[in-house]
């Protein structure tokens, strides 16, 4: 087996903005330091940040809390509802919430788009940032920006928590619908084993925070939009989609709720084939062997940046029927859906990326454009 790490200057320098302009580095520790230990860059500029981020991860994206977050995704339909009717003319304003999330989103994009822009500054840190201090102050500016918007949704996260508990530090029983959130799992985080253990500073946490968002939203609208674009392009398929949904509600139901959607594969076929014709990341993040392997005759040695084309994984005419053609019956099998989407036994595509940096949202984003496609049909 070829395992292999991240090999993300970029993130590395993102990651570290803020730590560079006023914040002490936090410290790593023993523990938390695994998978991404052998990576060039990482060892200088923070080796933490994977493996915490990972580990953090895993633990707020596992199924039990995916679920917790329905009322969540209930609310996001609404104000696409909302939005809807608001662009058709009708008179519903748009939530006061959505002006709010375009702040942090136009942060964030801010960031991602200008990324090629300051990758120079990665080069050889000490020098680059002297040569380039323009846009070295550029960025730190971006960087504080991106907080400036943060900072306050994490400090009325960290009230919430706080008066969620009473004096004596016993839970209150109002509060059963308390939902624990990203945020809650970073502000417990200590990165020493003792009690006394530094927690993450503000820095570290939007660091943590925008990397989700980052990676969990744009990745998901755009291969919502696909599939949308694929389905007024095909009404038939639109029209089979509408008939399942049809059979499998309750009469008199509005929403189709994520319980119905097991009843549903022909809508789960439609969303692989989204995926696979249409993958949101043409390549996955540039990975690097862990140690030097010979494949096919080729070296591939440590040093080398490693890319996956998955777009073209996806269509590759060895592995797929016609494979340009837009067709969710591929993944019909005997009227279920069954696809190895982990890619443990093959990889046919891999829009998630496979292997042990494989997406660990994966779930909770095939969940969301379940919902999202089922209830906008
Ligand atoms: C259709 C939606 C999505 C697609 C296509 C997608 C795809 C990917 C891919 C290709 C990677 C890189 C894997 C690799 O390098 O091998 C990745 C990483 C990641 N994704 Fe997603 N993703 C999606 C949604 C989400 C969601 C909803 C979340 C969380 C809320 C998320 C969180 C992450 C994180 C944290 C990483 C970095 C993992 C690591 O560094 O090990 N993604 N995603």
């Amino acid at each position: 087996m070829v395992y292999t790490n991240r090999f993300l200057p970029h993130q590395a320098l993102i990651q570290n903005g803020s730590t560079f302009a006023d914040r002490p580095v936090a410290v790593p520790t023993k523990k938390i330091i695994s998978s991404n230990q052998h990576d060039i860059l990482f060892s200088f500029y923070g080796p933490v940040w994977r493996a915490l981020q990972r580990n953090l991860t895993s633990k707020i994206l596992h199924p039990s809390q995916v679920k917790s977050y329905a009322n969540a995704r209930k609310w996001v339909l609404d104000m696409l509802f909302d939005r809807l009717k608001y662009e058709l003319g009708a008179s519903n304003p748009i939530r006061l919430d959505e002006k709010q999330i375009r702040e942090i989103e136009d942060s964030l994009r801010g960031m991602l788009l200008s990324f090629t822009r300051y990758n120079v500054l990665n080069f050889w840190p000490p020098i680059t940032r002297i040569l380039f201090w323009k846009r070295w102050k550029e960025f730190l500016q971006l960087r504080k920006d991106l907080e400036a918007v943060l900072v306050p949704y994490i400090d009325a996260r960290k009230k919430v928590t706080q008066d969620r508990l009473s004096k004596d530090g016993e839970e209150d029983s109002n509060t059963n619908e308390f939902v624990l959130c990203y945020v809650n799992t970073l502000l417990d985080l200590r990165l020493v084993d003792d009690d006394e253990g530094s927690k993450l500073d503000y820095g570290n946490i939007c660091t943590l925070c925008s990397e989700f968002l980052n990676t969990g939203t744009d990745t998901t609208s755009t291969a919502l939009e696909w599939i949308m674009a694929n389905l007024v392009k095909y009404p038939q398929i639109q029209e089979r989609l509408l008939e399942e949904i049809r059979e499998a509600m309750v009469d008199g139901e509005e929403k189709v709720k994520e319980e119905d959607f097991q009843k549903l594969p022909y809508l789960k076929a439609l969303i692989l084939e989204g995926l696979r014709r249409h993958p949101p990341l043409h390549y996955v993040a540039p990975h690097r062997v862990t140690k030097d392997v010979v494949l096919d005759g080729y070296l591939v040695p440590t040093t080398t940046s490693v890319n996956f084309f998955v777009a073209e994984i996806g269509r590759d005419s060895t592995a797929w029927d016609d494979p340009l053609a837009f067709k969710p019956e591929r993944f019909m099998d005997n009227g279920g859906t069954t696809f190895d989407i982990m890619g443990s036994k093959e990889i046919k595509m891999m829009p998630f990326g496979a292997g042990r940096r494989m997406c660990p949202g994966y779930g909770l984003a095939i969940l969301h454009l379940e919902y999202f496609v089922a209830n906008l049909v």
